[in-house]
């Protein structure tokens, strides 16, 4: 398997080398030549399989320069009870008639970011070792990516991260969860600014081929193809344990920001997996919603990114878009690279409303969408909690508020539940004026010392500081 940029002027490269790489050296996005795709044969030999054993199996689709024991190894270690606290890993339990959520948070860090983070980490890992390399990770997170990168990477030999974040924007929890950590290979930088200043300046970081090569700079946002690839398994899982035969079709519903999650969705759906609709939720920056609705993408600034209480889904700018739409226009890789290059950077938004493929989207991919408030969050939460006791994070309400505008009688709708209230417990207190429950391991987390450095929403900024960090521990 190779993998080309969606911007087109990128070699072929296999995964191990985008692995390291990130993002393409012409500024786009890698994804796979062709997707592989299931039929009804393998979809029931892998009925049944352990979430570690059709890990293998998806990833051995898209990974053919790691040896097939080595990958089993890889995923066995992964995706243990140990670590998600759960033997099923990603276990779906019912939430109301017909529709059903997905545990994908249960991991060390509470959100659905480690079920790919921590596959990342020791692919990493094992891939630096092989070859006897060091990297510096540059990522970008509104709350959750961040500590589920920092977690994964937490004493592994030869990686420095280096996790830039929106200062003030994250809830307390999620602040507390990273800047708490005290690992000299961690570095949490605080920017002046919303998550899409930072994700830019991961771009424009990893933009400068000569500062990328020199400082080794690798990506874990899902500007990594191997992270959107191990969040393709959970659909799949997640299939297997709401259906019992393969003629049945589900929906899914994703609370979406970066559009990482919801991509890996679109994935497994090309492959064939029987998805009929991928139902995206944002929150009030509805850059998704608008662009679903009406083909135009209109990207927002800092000062109209709007501070929510779903905060981890702040994002106006969703990184991961352009990998749908170069699929939407066929793979046109020049046209995709009008529109994310040029374009955007110049007028700040494109219009696709008047194209073919646009209008013929919502039967092609089976893309819909909605958005919800603070309002309606809190309404959720209180109506789950009052029907059945289940208590919702703010990100996982937005997913079932959209659900159920959605969900069609006999087909499963199922909600991706991206985070656990713990971390947002400001929005349950103002809900349910209770506090969630807290794993044992994050009390008083809040307390503990913290170590962040601040900075402004610039590039050279950063550069100079990694720079700084770097030559500092190398001498
Ligand atoms: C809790 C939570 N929900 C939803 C999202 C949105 O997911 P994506 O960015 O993959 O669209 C994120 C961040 O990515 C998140 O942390
Ligand atoms: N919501 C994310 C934003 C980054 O998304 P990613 O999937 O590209 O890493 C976060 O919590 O940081």
């Amino acid at each position: 398997m190779h993998y080309i940029s969606t911007r087109g002027h990128a070699e072929r490269r296999k995964f191990c080398e985008i692995l390291l790489e990130g993002l393409a050296p012409d500024g786009g996005l890698y994804v796979p030549e062709t997707y592989p795709l299931v039929d009804d044969a393998m979809l029931d030999r892998w009925r049944g399989l352990s979430y570690a054993d059709l890990a293998f199996e998806i990833l051995s689709l898209y990974i053919d320069d790691i040896p097939p024991t080595d990958l089993n190894a890889i995923c066995a270690k992964t995706y243990t009870l140990e670590v998600f606290g759960n033997a099923r890993i990603a276990p779906v339990r019912p939430l109301e008639t017909n529709l059903h959520v997905a545990e994908l948070s249960n991991g060390p860090t509470l959100a659905f970011k480690d079920m790919a983070m921590q596959l990342l980490g020791n692919l990493l890992e094992y891939e630096l070792a092989r070859r006897g390399e060091g990297l510096n990770i540059l990522g970008a997170t509104s709350g959750d990516t961040g500590s589920a990168a920092e977690y994964a990477l937490r004493g592994k030999k030869g990686i420095r991260i280096f996790m830039m974040s929106p200062r003030g924007r994250m809830s307390a929890f999620q602040t507390a969860q990273m800047f708490s950590l005290q690992d000299d290979n961690i570095q949490n930088i605080a920017i002046e600014g919303v998550f899409d200043d930072c994700q830019d300046i991961v771009k424009a970081v990893s933009g400068d081929a000569d500062f990328k090569r020199l400082h080794r700079i690798g990506a874990i946002n899902s500007i990594n193809w191997a992270r959107v690839v191990a969040q393709v398994v959970y659909y799949f899982s997640t299939y297997f344990q709401v259906t019992t035969q393969n003629a049945t079709q589900i929906d899914f519903a994703v609370p979406s920001g970066n559009f990482g999650n919801v991509c890996a969705g679109h994935v497994a759906r090309m492959m064939g997996l029987p998805i009929s609709r991928l139902v995206i939720a944002t929150n009030e920056n509805d850059v998704l919603d608008e662009f679903f609705r009406t083909g135009v993408y209109r990207v927002r600034g800092r000062a109209d990114t709007y501070a929510t209480s779903s905060p981890s889904m702040d994002i106006s700018k969703a990184s991961n878009l352009e990998r749908f739409v170069f699929d939407l226009l066929g793979r046109d890789a020049s046209r995709t690279n009008l529109l994310f290059d040029k374009q955007l950077r110049e007028r700040a938004s494109f219009d696709l409303s008047g194209d073919l493929a646009f209008r013929q989207a919502e039967a092609r991919f089976g893309f819909r969408s909605g958005k919800s408030t603070h309002a309606d969050r809190l309404e959720t939460i209180r109506d789950m909690w009052g029907r059945s006791k289940a208590l919702l994070d703010p990100h996982t309400a937005d997913g079932v508020k959209v659900a159920r505008e959605h969900s069609v009688p006999a087909t499963p709708m199922v909600v991706l539940e991206t985070a656990l209230p713990v971390k947002f417990a400001g929005t349950i207190r103002e809900a349910l004026g209770r506090e969630p429950d807290r794993p044992q391991r994050f009390e008083g987390i809040e307390y503990l010392p913290k170590r962040f450095k601040v900075l402004p929403a610039d590039a050279q900024a950063v550069k100079t500081f990694i720079a700084e960090i770097v030559q500092g521990e190398t001498c």
